[in-house]
């Protein structure tokens, strides 16, 4: 399997400068503010040689990191001005070649500010309308998503700012046939752009409650003003255009006159002497200048870091926007803006808001077309963006996205090799957070591979055992007494330098004997079926996946290891029950979850919790104040009652910055200290109430298997080894996905998503579930 780097071999500096001296010659096409043209040079070649070196440089100065955005872009901007003495042609040959090589592939993982990616994000609240209770809506933002989704936030705008970020629509010169940009003054087509333009506003509209009849149902008045939106376009017409379309869409009476204001964070990739050229004379000309096919020379241009002549790169355009939005949101707190933009903005967002590195999501948004998402929704606050984006009002949505599917799911069946029957050999791991349930399977993988005649290998610890080779024949001998075996008794481990493709290459190359016969089993959670995934598109291993993940945060199945740690939460929550109603004291639990609230409020429903705070939850300290003081005002006192709350790890509130049951112990203790009812009367003596946390953290993942947690394991290995030997092409690059004995689907890699949060059982705990309340 060759590499991105590999087939850029064809990029020589000659070639790349035959290319863009062509077209920086080339007269301007109208309306195209090109740069100007540098003065004839005979040694261009030999310069661009000698500026490697100082890329070269640049590129381990970002490794470093740069604090800000703009650190970044005045470092690269030296590179011009000095290594290349201002020639942007220069600077395009030397670039490139190094793209060509895969040296500036490091800059991709570089942090730069805040382009980083978090490495934890809080899920947005999106309710289904059958969970939307009055409860749940009341004194919040609600945002009609469409298809019967609504997102929530606060109501409370300060120290928050809410973004709607716009595309503009179907434009003269069509970005899907020419290289537009923002060098190009871009009107909406007539036709078809201000029509479309009209769709976005009354989308917008209806989303933001300005027509009300969605909404109708949870009788809310309107939650948003849009006479206070501020506006912001980018100096294409066709933003401002699409601007003027919105506001009148949002105009029930007619507004108060509003300017949008220009923000350099919106404008578009900069295609340099490209401009308005066709795509289709673009890749021709470069294949001529390469002497390759066209679709070779494509590959050059699909690179995120291919700079354009004279122009940026799709990374400089992400990292322009990423930081400029956070500026946006710092300067706007408690407001709610529009930003109207451009397709390759909106492309930046999704790429930033998705949680997997820069380059897989780069892929996944790949095929970013006009008919697809027209609007990123987003909030600003405490320093970080998060958000969502949605393809409002646009019926071509639905076909678009199911023809990426399935495009992508004919990529998956092309690349398993397996045949029916030629397996020989299974190599299992665990990788990620441990979990109960792995031994089971590990187990049933052996038995049933034995029983086909397979031989069976284990790598100890995960996907960093694949790296260091820790790969081990398996007998029956090994896999006695596995079943019950708590944890994992192969080990598991946290290997994030298996991101890299140079680790992912060394990696696989263990696994050379094994590649023609044998299929890699992978037990874990998101992140360790992304690894499995990458060296599967990668490298061609023929890998299945078994959801482990005491989180059971993936949609459609079970994971291994939930039941048992929810079952050993238990008799945690049932002790600290016992106390806290024999003492009247108030407890917090925190249980783990990745940031999300599946294992908690399992843990909570269960055991009959007075409250659950989860990150899911559109404002936690609403819900702190409103739910668990509002309970415990009723409670408190009441002879052998408890007060026991479940709390998810890294819920946010602002009562420590660490969120969680971090902050709140003293913050409740307080509230209580304060109520009258505490206060003695004379000759009556009330409990003397404490207040604690406990944090069940990491016990939950070395619990021993439930039998629930042993029969799913052995199910779903038993399915595994049996479909490999028999219809390898329908679980090859699948996680098999486990709902219940006799429904185990195998689920694509690419569609593994992420598990919703189950707002009917919260509200069903909350007694919330009946639409006007409990009777
Ligand atoms: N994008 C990726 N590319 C390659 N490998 C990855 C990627 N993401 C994660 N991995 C690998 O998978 C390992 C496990 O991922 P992660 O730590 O997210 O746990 P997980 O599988 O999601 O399970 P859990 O969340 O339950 O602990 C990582 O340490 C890394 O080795
Ligand atoms: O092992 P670590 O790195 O502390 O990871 C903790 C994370 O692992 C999990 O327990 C899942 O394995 C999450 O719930 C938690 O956020």
């Amino acid at each position: 399997m060759q590499s991105t780097t590999d087939s850029l071999d064809f990029v020589t500096i000659e070639g790349l400068l035959a290319y863009g001296e062509q077209f920086a010659r080339r007269p301007a096409i109208d309306g195209v503010s090109a740069p100007p043209a540098p003065a004839s040079s005979n040694d261009r070649a030999a310069r661009a040689r000698q500026a490697m070196a100082s890329i070269k440089d640049f590129v381990a100065r970002a490794r470093a990191g740069f604090p800000r955005a703009d650190a970044y872009r005045s470092a690269r901007q030296a590179v011009i001005d000095d290594a290349c003495a201002g020639d942007p042609l220069v600077f395009f040959a030397a670039w490139n070649r190094l793209l060509a090589e895969g040296a500036l592939h490091p800059l991709m993982r570089a942090p730069i500010g805040s382009v980083l990616k978090p490495t934890q994000r809080r899920p947005v609240a999106i309710v289904p309308r059958a969970q939307l209770t009055p409860q749940l809506a009341d004194g919040r933002i609600v945002l009609d998503l469409g298809d019967d989704r609504f997102w929530l936030l606060p109501r409370e705008l300060s120290g928050r700012t809410l973004l709607f970020t716009m595309r503009h629509g179907i434009s003269r010169v069509e970005s899907k046939t020419h290289r537009v940009g923002r060098r190009l003054a871009n009107q909406l087509d007539v036709e078809r752009g201000v029509p479309r333009a009209d769709v976005v506003g009354a989308a917008l509209a209806r989303m933001v409650g300005v027509v009300g009849q969605q909404l109708d149902f949870l009788h809310l008045s309107n939650y948003l003003e849009p006479r206070g939106f501020l506006h912001f376009i980018s100096r294409s017409p066709n933003t401002r255009q699409l601007f003027e379309r919105v506001r009148a869409a949002l105009a029930r009476d007619p507004l108060p006159p509003t300017e949008a204001v220009y923000a350099p964070a919106l404008e578009s990739s900069d295609f340099g002497w490209i401009t308005g050229v066709e795509k289709t004379v673009e890749v021709q000309e470069l294949a001529a200048a390469f002497g390759v096919e066209v679709s070779t020379a494509k590959r050059l241009i699909k690179d995120p870091l291919y700079c354009y002549p004279g122009g940026n790169s799709f990374f400089d355009l992400y990292v322009d926007v990423i930081d400029g939005l956070h500026q946006l949101g710092a300067a706007h707190a408690g407001q709610a803006a529009c930003l109207y933009t451009h397709s390759s903005t909106l492309r930046a967002l999704m790429i930033y808001l998705d949680a997997r590195p820069f380059h897989e999501a780069f892929t996944e948004f790949s095929d970013y077309k006009e008919s697809q998402d027209n609007v990123v929704l987003l909030t600003f606050e405490k320093g970080h963006l998060s958000g969502y984006s949605t393809a409002v009002g646009l019926s071509e949505r639905e076909r678009a996205s199911r023809d990426s599917w399935m495009a992508v799911e004919r990529v998956r069946k092309d690349r398993v090799t397996l045949k029916p029957r030629q397996i020989k050999r299974i190599v299992a791991l665990v990788s990620g957070g441990d979990f109960a349930g792995a031994g089971a399977a590990l187990k049933e993988l052996r038995v049933q591979a034995y029983r086909f005649g397979l031989e069976v290998h284990f790598v100890r610890h995960g996907f960093l055992g694949l790296a260091n080779n820790w790969i081990e024949p398996v007998t029956e001998e090994d896999t006695r007494g596995m079943s019950s075996h708590a944890s994992s008794p192969i080990g598991s481990s946290r290997f994030e330098d298996f991101k890299d493709e140079l680790v992912q290459r060394a990696a696989v190359g263990h696994l050379a004997p094994f590649l023609e016969d044998a299929a890699l089993v992978v037990l874990g959670g998101d992140g360790s079926f992304r690894g499995a995934r990458a060296i599967y598109e990668g490298f061609g291993v023929q890998v299945v996946g078994i959801p482990g993940t005491i989180d059971n945060n993936l949609e459609g199945t079970i994971s291994l290891g939930y039941h048992s740690a929810m079952a050993l939460a238990d008799q945690s929550i049932e002790s600290l029950k016992a106390t806290s109603a024999a003492m009247g004291s108030v407890f917090f639990v925190e249980v783990m979850g990745a940031g999300s609230g599946h294992l908690a409020l399992a843990c909570a429903y269960q055991a009959r919790a007075e409250g659950l705070l989860v990150n899911e939850h559109p404002d936690p300290d609403a819900y702190i104040d409103e739910v668990i003081l509002g309970t415990l005002k009723r409670t408190l006192g009441v002879p052998n009652k408890s007060h026991l709350f479940v709390v998810a790890e890294r819920t946010p509130h602002r009562h420590h910055r660490e969120g969680g049951v971090h902050g709140l112990v003293d913050y409740v203790a307080g509230a209580i200290g304060g109520w009258a009812q505490r206060h003695a009367k004379p000759g009556q003596y009330p409990l003397t109430l404490a207040t604690k946390a406990t944090i069940l953290g990491h016990t939950l993942r070395g619990a021993p298997p439930t039998p629930e947690d042993k029969a799913i394991a052995q199910h779903l290995a038993y399915e595994t080894v049996h479909r490999l030997v028999e219809r390898p092409e329908d679980v090859v690059g699948c996680m098999m996905a486990y709902r219940e004995r006799g429904a185990i689907d195998a689920i694509p890699l690419h569609a593994v998503s992420p598990k919703q949060f189950d707002w009917d059982l919260f509200a069903r705990m909350h007694g919330t579930e009946l639409r006007n309340g409990p009777p």
